[in-house]
């Protein structure tokens, strides 16, 4: 039977006729050595972790390159673990769709064990301490979204919850993942102050440096406290010991689509219950992504590095790595993603390649890539930015089977826009020849987000809004605003265009706080004026 279990993958014979290639290595004693010598631990359970990171471990199993699997760990949405790897024993089914339509069906055997990241969890969260206490622990790598790091508020203040962390100390009930590794971390350092590397995978500028700042500032308060030695900051802060080396990762993995489940259902595989989970993961036994794949990180493994460079992975310098994800995060891909995400729910889109043919969508696209962001781009060398933007425009964001949505990536968009947009404005600012007041798709593209949470769409029509830790307070900040009355905009757009840690910058301070303003008025001059907005800005 095509069902994610040990004893199904006994039988291989079943899967290869099924069109699904199993693993080739025993995965039974797969799991028994990475318990012994565990190498590798993974948080964020999510769709792109298997898509792709345990993909890759699994080629490096598949030939004898490696000896253990990932072990994967949940901090935050416990049902991904109940509901999706505890029902399929913590196999997946990776479906990788080409352009002609092709699926690449891959039986993902690389995790062995998934463990929930909480005290709650007593016999997984002891084992995890235990994991944290082996000398053959290499890497901790994460995939949390940007919000999985932030320790504080808009306003800088530190979240109630955090604080309560900081009070509570290693042995305390923690509620931050940050405050969970951190704790984990001094685990290490008491069993032998072990050398390790933490890795963030997260789209966020400089994410290395992001999670760092997160693990310092947990055990600085926690030194404060007196809850733990001084030195345990000294083996954090040793580069020699935990490296947090710096990454870029790419690959567009959209939650479990209906089609795809269809299609596996139609070759008899089982396991294809697609689940929304009460914090909003949307996620099943099967991933779906596209073809394309790009991971570079920093050379900084004090413990041994897995072999990721023998399938594709790219090991390098820190400033090659900053100039590869600046290159995507800040200009050539995610920015596109993200104006074209709130754009195509206010024109009424539910297909990211068929918001391609939208001739508006297709041209904010292009000028803020080809326009706005090349210029400002430096060239990493590992990879080209131009021939980069060819693709991601030209073949990765038409591909009609990729199942993704401009809803899915409208998520978290408060979390995203200081560094999809703010980058390259700082980029203008810096520039000897250039002004950022001249941007205009930019900006565009920030006045689209602020006029996607009116929550209404360009035919007036009410429209649910994708999940965002900020959405009350930026909702209730642009309450009263009223299509069709350009004065009840009044002073509402100003706290959230002055607000620095939202914007990256005050952008009345380097002149596109009144040019947004006014882009946003003239999107709710009546309906359809969104679209004559793009028109008016983009098609002359
Ligand atoms: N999906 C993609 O196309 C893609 C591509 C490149 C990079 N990424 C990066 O990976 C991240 C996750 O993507 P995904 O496809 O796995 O998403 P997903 O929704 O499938 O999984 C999200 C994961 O993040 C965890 N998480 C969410 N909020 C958290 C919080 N506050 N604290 C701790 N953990 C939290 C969830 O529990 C889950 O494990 C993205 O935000 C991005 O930074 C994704
Ligand atoms: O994952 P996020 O929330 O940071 O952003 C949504 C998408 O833009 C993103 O997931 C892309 O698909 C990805 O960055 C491609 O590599």
């Amino acid at each position: 039977m095509l069902k994610l279990a040990k004893k199904e993958l006994k039988d291989k014979t079943q899967w290869t006729e099924a069109g699904i290639e199993p693993p080739e290595f025993d995965y039974q004693n797969l799991i028994d050595k990475t318990k012994a010598n565990p190498e590798w631990v993974h948080f964020g359970a999510g769709n792109i972790f298997r898509a792709f990171i345990a993909r890759l471990q699994q080629e490096l199993l598949n030939t004898g390159k490696v000896e253990t699997g990932i072990i994967a760990a949940e901090g935050f949405d416990y049902e991904i673990i109940d509901k999706v790897y505890q029902p399929a024993e913590n196999l997946s089914l990776v479906v990788k769709m080409s352009a002609d339509g092709n699926m690449n069906k891959t039986l993902l055997a690389s995790i062995t064990e998934a463990l929930k990241a909480d005290s709650s969890f007593e016999k997984d969260w002891e084992e995890l301490k235990e994991i944290f206490k082996k000398p053959s622990l290499k890497m901790v790598s994460f995939t949390v979204t940007e919000k999985g790091y932030a320790l504080d508020n808009m306003d800088g203040e530190f979240f109630s919850f955090v604080l309560e962390d900081f009070e509570a100390g290693p042995e305390g009930d923690l509620n931050h993942l940050m405050a969970k590794v951190t704790a984990l971390a001094y685990e290490r350092y008491q069993a032998g102050a072990y050398p390790f590397a933490f890795v963030s995978m997260d789209n966020c500028s400089h994410n290395g440096q992001k999670l760092k700042d997160a693990v310092l500032t947990v055990a600085e308060k926690w030194i404060e406290n007196g809850l733990v030695e001084k030195e345990f900051i000294a083996y954090l802060g040793n580069e020699s010991k935990v490296a947090f080396p710096w990454s870029m990762i790419d690959k567009i993995t959209p939650g479990p689509a209906p089609e795809v489940k269809q299609k596996l259902e139609d070759i008899g595989f089982k396991n294809t219950e697609i689940v929304k989970t009460n914090k909003n993961t949307e996620i099943a036994a099967f991933v779906n992504a596209e073809a394309p794949e790009y991971l570079v990180i920093e050379d900084n493994f004090p413990n041994g590095k897995i072999a990721l460079d023998k399938v594709g992975a790219i090991y390098t310098d820190r400033d090659t790595v900053n100039q590869v994800e600046t290159m995507k995060v800040t200009t050539c891909l995610n920015p596109l993603h993200t104006a074209m995400a709130v754009y195509g729910c206010l024109l009424g889109h539910t297909s990211i390649a068929e918001e391609m043919e939208d001739q508006e969508i297709r041209a904010l696209v292009e000028q803020i890539g080809y326009k706005e962001g090349l210029p400002v781009v430096v060239n990493p060398g590992v990879l080209d930015p131009k021939s980069f933007i060819d693709e991601v425009v030209k073949e990765r964001l038409v591909n009609p089977y990729i199942p993704d949505t401009p809803q899915r990536i409208a998520k978290d968009t408060s979390q995203k826009v200081a560094i999809r947009f703010g980058e390259t404005i700082k980029s203008y600012r810096d520039a000897d020849d250039l002004n950022p007041a001249d941007l205009v798709v930019v900006p565009l593209a920030i006045a689209g987000w602020l006029r996607y949470l009116l929550a209404v769409d360009d035919q007036g029509i009410e429209m649910p809004l994708s999940s965002d830790p900020m959405l009350d307070e930026l909702t209730s900040q642009l309450e009263g605003i009223e299509l069709a009355n350009i004065d009840s905009v009044g002073d509402k757009l100003k706290p959230i265009l002055a607000n620095d840690k939202l914007m990256a910058v005050d952008l009345y301070e380097i002149g596109l706080g009144e040019k947004i303003e006014g882009y946003f008025k003239e999107m709710i001059a009546e309906e359809g004026a969104v679209r004559a907005t793009l028109k008016k800005y983009l098609l002359n």
